[in-house]
């Protein structure tokens, strides 16, 4: 397969059955170096896929790609992704000189913008909020204030770049619930990029781990694993992920991030 010039290729046709996100063959690499080695992945519509994988395995340049922020994968024209796609990042870049409800209509071109803002806060839970300046907003917030931004345009892709990483822990738990909810209002396909186990485990119906560019186990997480109603299952598959990550067993009693 010949090199594309800007580094990537792909190659192989689009699966038979409907999928919100196809992905063949995906090659990337920057100079001489391979970040991306041959990913195919398929993302069905209203599946929540989290991709885990150590630093630098290239989880970010697969979102990238996905996003149409790699302008290479466009012109290349052999990924399939839905029209609506929305991005959401571990910093929240929100326009500072912007008030709320005013970060949230940008770019919404329907008449009613205004309204479904005002909808997407309320959703968020920052009903009340509207006047205020990203700068008044907690991290939390801020990102509550992301999510809107993203899901008033209903996505049919939704990209979450660890949305949640810089939040505390508790809020983070808290944040789960929020996207959980969310998801199942909006129903997006979903590809949650994480270095946290638990998250994925908690959020994810399947899950997906990268390493060195390369696919190296795919888990579905059934809904009682997910839930912890099953808890043998939970812990054995809290297990054999943080074996594919090359994390020791000695250490799953520890809070499950990797690669930092
Ligand atoms: N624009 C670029 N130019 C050169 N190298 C790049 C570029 N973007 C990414 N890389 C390299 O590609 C590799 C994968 O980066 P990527 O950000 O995708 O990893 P990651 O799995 O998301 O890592 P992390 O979990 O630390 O965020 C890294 O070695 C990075 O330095």
């Amino acid at each position: 397969m010949a090199a594309h010039p800007g580094g990537l290729t792909a190659a192989a046709s689009a699966p038979a059955a409907p999928s919100a996100v196809s992905v063949r063959k995906l090659v990337r690499s920057f100079g001489t170096k391979s970040v991306l080695d041959g990913v195919d992945l398929d993302i069905a519509p209203g599946e929540f896929v989290a991709l885990l994988g150590p630093s630098g395995c290239g989880k970010s340049t697969l979102l990238r790609a996905l996003a149409g922020l790699d302008h290479e994968v466009r012109g290349g024209g052999v990924i399939s992704v839905p029209d609506r796609v929305s991005v959401v990042f571990q910093d929240s870049r929100l326009l500072p000189w912007d008030t709320v409800l005013g970060n949230v209509t940008l770019g919404v071109r329907e008449h009613d913008a205004d309204a479904r803002a005002r909808k997407a806060l309320a959703e968020v839970g920052l009903a009340g909020r509207e006047k205020a300046w990203p700068h008044q907003l907690s991290g939390g917030e801020q990102q509550r204030l992301a999510l809107a931004r993203s899901l008033v345009r209903e996505p049919q892709l939704l990209l979450a770049d660890e949305p949640f990483g810089a939040l505390d822990a508790l809020t983070r738990i808290r944040m789960h619930g929020l996207l959980q909810d969310l998801v199942a209002a909006h129903r997006p396909a979903v590809l949650l990029v994480t270095h946290d186990v638990d998250e994925a485990i908690a959020l994810a119906d399947r899950i997906v781990v990268l390493d060195r560019g390369r696919i190296a186990t795919v888990r579905p997480v059934p809904p009682a694993i997910r839930s912890s109603a099953d808890a043998a299952g939970h812990e054995s598959l809290r297990r054999d992920l943080l074996t594919a990550l090359g994390v020791e067993a000695a250490r799953t009693t520890e809070p499950a991030a990797v690669g930092r």
